[in-house]
């Protein structure tokens, strides 16, 4: 196991992907290998998020990402007749219209928030796109390109992220780790006349996996890095890769989630769709095998089923700290025993 590679790993949970100019979803030339390669190439610490890196060959055609983003839009233009059939609280629903906050757990405080967020489960798309709504046209056919596309793209970071980490296993992540359905946040932050009296999403970490976020050109999003906001400056057709608190508890500590926020702004309505790689709801979680020493480096977590953890992502309201606390061992027990408990697959 290099340590070099566990450190460049971990220096920071943000990689940006620009645009590919060699090539594109169509298009796998040379060889999907060869994409790998030079993805695995990027994999360096980004010195700061002020000067983000970026990740080139994606690999997902800039056709896909538009014509989505632009069926997208149109949903949110329809009039608010048709998209009220979709208004709803319940977690439960495939496919919703809610407003604000991201958890419906009230935090006790006094922000507004901004946003309008459908919500749907996107993948696996025979089984899901049945359930997405039917107008405006194209929107199921634009819809079923993306999550294709970007699961994919998350299959192929998530082998890469298990050789980055040194482990033997570079499948270690595919199966009921990453298997859960994959859920998409299509965010929609209308212009807002005072953005010092809102925010579009309070401060959070992603609870899942791993996140890819198509940011679309308007800027909002901010990331925290060393206790103060950065803007996460917007690429044309990049994506945003987000580590989730699953994928901190995962690499006990190593690849830290997160937390981020998006902000408004009184110029341009803005539009973000983020897709959440996730486990499988009946999935054990917890430090991989792998990761840990008994001596050097002990679990910092317990397991959970996934279905726990929603529970306590739910009660802490994203927050990344109250989240961890959940699941914290506090080494009074001894971690040789508690090693034996973490069997992920
Ligand atoms: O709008 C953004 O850029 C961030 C969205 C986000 O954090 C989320 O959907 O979890
Ligand atoms: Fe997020």
């Amino acid at each position: 196991m290099s340590c070099l590679r566990r450190n460049a790993l971990a220096t920071t949970s943000y990689w940006m992907i620009s645009r590919l100019p060699s090539l594109s979803s169509t298009s796998m030339e040379p060889s999907e290998k060869d994409a790998d390669k030079s993805l695995a190439r990027s994999w360096r610490p980004a010195r700061s998020l002020a000067s983000s890196r970026h990740v080139v060959n994606h690999g997902v055609g800039e056709d896909v990402i538009q014509g989505f983003r632009e069926a997208a839009t149109e949903f949110f233009r329809m009039p608010e007749e048709a998209k009220l059939k979709y208004y709803s609280i319940d977690h439960n629903k495939p496919f919703r219209i809610f407003s604000g906050s991201l958890t419906s757990h009230n935090d006790g405080n006094d922000i507004r928030y901004w946003r309008d967020c459908l919500k749907l489960r996107c993948y696996p798309v025979e089984r899901l796109m049945h359930q997405w709504p039917s107008q405006p046209e194209m929107f199921r056919e634009h819809l079923a390109k993306y999550a294709v596309a970007v699961q994919e793209l998350a299959r192929r970071f998530l082998r890469l992220i298990a050789e980055g980490l040194g482990f033997d296993n570079h499948d270690f992540f595919e199966g009921d780790l990453s298997g859960g359905e994959t859920l998409m946040n299509v965010n929609y932050y209308p212009r807002c006349p005072d953005p010092s009296l809102t925010m579009g999403i309070r401060p959070h970490s992603d609870r899942h996996l791993l996140t890819i976020l198509s940011q679309g050109e308007v800027s909002g999003l901010q990331a925290k890095y060393r206790g103060r906001w950065i803007r996460v400056q917007p690429i044309h057709n990049a994506f945003v890769i987000n580590f989730g608190l699953q994928m901190e508890i995962v690499t006990n500590g190593l690849l830290p989630s997160v937390e981020h926020r998006a902000v408004t702004n009184s110029a341009k309505a803005r539009m973000s769709v983020a897709s959440l790689i996730t486990p499988k709801m009946d999935c054990r979680v917890g430090p991989a095998p792998a990761m840990l020493d008994e001596k050097t480096n002990p679990p910092k977590f317990k397991d959970f089923v996934c279905s726990e953890f929603t529970e306590a992502y739910e009660a802490a309201a994203g927050n990344r700290e109250a989240v961890l606390d959940f699941f914290k061992i506090h080494h009074t027990q001894n971690p040789a025993c508690v090693n034996q408990q973490f069997n992920m697959h």
